[in-house]
């Protein structure tokens, strides 16, 4: 089991534009690009910190898992996505191991990654995204 780095943190927010100015402004982050990501009903912005990203999720329909999450439980953290390589093999592995998975699968996600979630329930309640680029693509 190879995992490379924390790729990004994903943040539930109720709206991008109303939680970007602390990031840009106020910590003086770079903002990487805003990508609508229709699959899983929400807008997101990348956030350059260092080596890694924060991802800001904002629900684009009531379908959105985030728009439930914020429902329940406000807005806040909501995912640690780790990258791999070589995800559908990832993943067999830990099914073998007995980790429940959301996604047997990987399923595109932003930036044409592929992407895969681990369910809480296996991870003593963090939910973690597999995150495998595009080949090509810089990981960072
Ligand atoms: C764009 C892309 C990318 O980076 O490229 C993304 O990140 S997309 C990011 C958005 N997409 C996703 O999150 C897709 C994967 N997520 C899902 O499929 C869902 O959100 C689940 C994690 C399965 C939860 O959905 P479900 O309908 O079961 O909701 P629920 O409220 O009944 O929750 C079931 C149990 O999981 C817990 N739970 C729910 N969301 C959680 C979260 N974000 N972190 C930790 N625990 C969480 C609840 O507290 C509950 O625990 P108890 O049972 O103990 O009460
Ligand atoms: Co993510």
């Amino acid at each position: 089991m190879m995992v490379k780095k924390v790729d990004h943190i994903g943040i539930a927010v109720r709206s991008i534009e109303k939680a970007l100015p602390f990031y840009i402004e106020t910590l003086n982050l770079t903002l990487e690009g805003i990508e609508e990501v229709s699959s899983q009903h929400v807008r997101v912005a990348f956030i350059k910190v260092g080596d890694t990203k924060i991802e800001l999720l904002e629900p684009t329909s009531e379908e959105s898992s985030v728009a439930k999450f914020i429902d329940k439980r406000g807005e806040g953290l909501h995912h640690v996505a780790l990258a791999v390589n070589n995800i559908e093999e990832r993943l067999e592995e830990l099914k073998n191991k007995g980790i429940a998975l959301i996604d047997e699968k990987p399923r595109v996600g932003a930036a044409q990654a592929n992407i895969a979630f681990l369910h809480p329930k296996s991870t003593s309640g963090v939910l973690y995204e597999f995150c495998e680029k595009q080949r090509g693509e810089k990981s960072d």
